[in-house]
């Protein structure tokens, strides 16, 4: 499988999260990078945008040789990272494209981004926004369950087949809502909520897993419901941890669970 985003000096989220989330389902990963970020578990203090030619250069030569199965997209720094790898992905060869679109680290530029991401859905088979994000590419605040499904169906036309707009930090009752949009439908996904302080890699985690489960031979919607429930337990198994002072990574390997003498 390959990642296409940024390394997060943190290691716990961008393809750092990605890379382990392949590892943890025995799965090789390639990683292009789109950017170098100076992020600790308090924030982000600097994006360092790689130079579209190197971007461009590394997606060539992946691809003109590892039999790639599955493409995640992440985050970029800029609008012209996001159209020239739009434009490859519109030439067909980015297969079962799960496209994560983040806009966190956007700087002023979120409205730009925004829009050369729109270049890059169609493509997508699966995209997975978060409800923010859904809320910048669909250019109303979406809060509700019943937004998330109207944003959702709203982004799949003439879009990603399957949209799930993810309510990670959407609190209401016991339960970790998302909301799938495909074929017409609105479903929810409900999960235990985690009570942690550690969930930075969560939207991570869950977009590459969706493409390393399509690789498996999973349809869309059996790699969504897959995923969802591997999150969950990566968060649930990290809820001890303290890695830092802020927001800290979580477990996709189960190492909580392991005892290594
Ligand atoms: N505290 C939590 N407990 C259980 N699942 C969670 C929790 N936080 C996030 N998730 C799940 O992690 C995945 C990523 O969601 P989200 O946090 O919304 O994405 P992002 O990190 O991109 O903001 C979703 O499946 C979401 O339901
Ligand atoms: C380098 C880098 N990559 C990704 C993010 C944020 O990704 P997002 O999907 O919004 O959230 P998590 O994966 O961290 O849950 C980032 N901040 N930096």
């Amino acid at each position: 499988m390959l990642t296409v985003g940024a390394s997060d000096s943190s290691g716990g989220s961008g393809i750092q999260a990605d890379l382990r989330t392949l590892a943890a389902m025995r799965m090789h990963g390639a990683s292009v990078v789109t950017a170098v970020v100076s992020r600790n578990t308090r924030g982000t203090t600097d994006v360092y945008a790689q130079p579209t030619t190197v971007v461009s250069g590394q997606l060539g030569c992946v691809l003109e040789d590892l039999p790639v199965a599955a493409v995640k997209t992440g985050m970029f720094p800029n609008a012209e990272t996001a159209i020239a790898v739009a434009a490859r992905a519109r030439s067909g060869a980015l297969p079962n494209l799960v496209v994560d679109p983040v806009l966190e680290t956007a700087g002023g530029n979120r409205r730009g981004l925004a829009a050369a991401l729109e270049r890059l859905l169609p493509h997508a088979l699966v995209a997975t926004p978060n409800r923010e994000e859904a809320s910048l590419l669909v250019g109303w605040e979406v809060v509700t369950p019943d937004d998330m499904a109207k944003a959702a169906a709203e982004l799949s036309a003439g879009g990603p087949r399957y949209v799930v707009v993810t309510g990670g930090d959407f609190v209401a009752g016991d339960n970790a809502i998302d909301v799938v949009w495909a074929d017409g439908a609105a479903r929810l996904l409900h999960s235990p909520r985690v009570s942690s302080r550690n969930t930075d890699g969560s939207g991570a985690t869950f977009a590459t897993a969706v493409a390393a489960r399509l690789t498996l031979g999973d349809d869309p919607a059996e790699a969504i419901a897959w995923s969802k429930g591997f999150v969950g337990r990566a968060i649930s198994d990290a809820a001890d941890w303290r890695i830092g002072a802020g927001t800290g990574p979580i477990d996709q390997f189960g190492w909580s669970a392991l005892t290594l003498r």
